[in-house]
């Protein structure tokens, strides 16, 4: 399954997507772009995105949300005014919603042939499995927005450059807080430019 997955990142299907050429003027092509239709066509970036948001996502609070009449909840009253912080990061690691919640699988966003990401209702209105952007009315307003800024970015950056770890390094994905959620030990990569031809 994970290989089967991991073919739609490879190099030869990023080259099959590099279709839309931008020319000069002068009849010279300029560069290549992945465009909004090509993202489509990539059900694991998707998912991988997905992923990237449940098990590391960039603000681990929402903005503090006050109550606006005494409630009970669990048996806790929760009274008038009171603030409220809501864990994003460990309701997207819950053991009881999620399978090996701490380990990153894109795949469990997938239908079983990897084909098409399964149908997720990130914004938490019909269930709340993980909350990234938050829930309600108070929800991110720029949630797709940044969606598919992700999804582009993701995707030229493989899709441009060939990434490797360097020889006796490693990816450590522990994290740290500063204004978001950004990583302990900044990512050590040697890159390089795709050729495409
Ligand atoms: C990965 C990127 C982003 C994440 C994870 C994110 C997440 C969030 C979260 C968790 C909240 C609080 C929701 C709540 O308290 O219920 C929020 C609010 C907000 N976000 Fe984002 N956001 C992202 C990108 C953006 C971008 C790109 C913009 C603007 C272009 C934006 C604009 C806002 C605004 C204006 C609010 C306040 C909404 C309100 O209080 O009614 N966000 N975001």
């Amino acid at each position: 399954m994970v290989t089967l997955c991991s073919e739609f990142l490879s190099a030869g299907s990023w080259r099959k997507l590099k279709k839309t050429v931008i020319v000069k003027d002068n009849g010279r092509k300029e560069k290549e772009v992945i465009t909004e239709q090509d993202l489509e066509k990539l059900p694991y970036l998707k998912a991988l995105i997905l992923e990237a948001l449940r098990r590391h996502p960039p603000g681990h609070f929402l903005l503090p949300h006050v109550v606006s009449e005494d409630v009970v909840l669990n048996g806790y009253l929760v009274p008038k005014k009171g603030t409220i912080n809501f864990m994003v990061a460990e309701i997207g690691w819950d053991s009881q919603v999620w399978e090996d919640p701490m380990d990153f699988k894109p795949e469990r966003f997938l239908n079983d042939d990897c084909s098409e990401v399964r149908v997720f209702d990130l914004t938490g209105t019909k269930e709340i499995k993980m909350i990234p952007f938050g829930a309600g009315k108070r929800i991110c307003p720029a949630y797709k927005l940044a969606l598919l800024h992700l999804e582009y970015f993701v995707a030229n950056l493989v899709c441009n450059f060939d990434w490797k770890v360097p020889k006796g390094g490693d990816v450590d994905l522990s994290e740290k807080q500063e204004f978001t959620v950004v990583m302990k030990n900044p990512l050590r990569v040697h890159i390089s430019r795709r050729t495409h031809h």
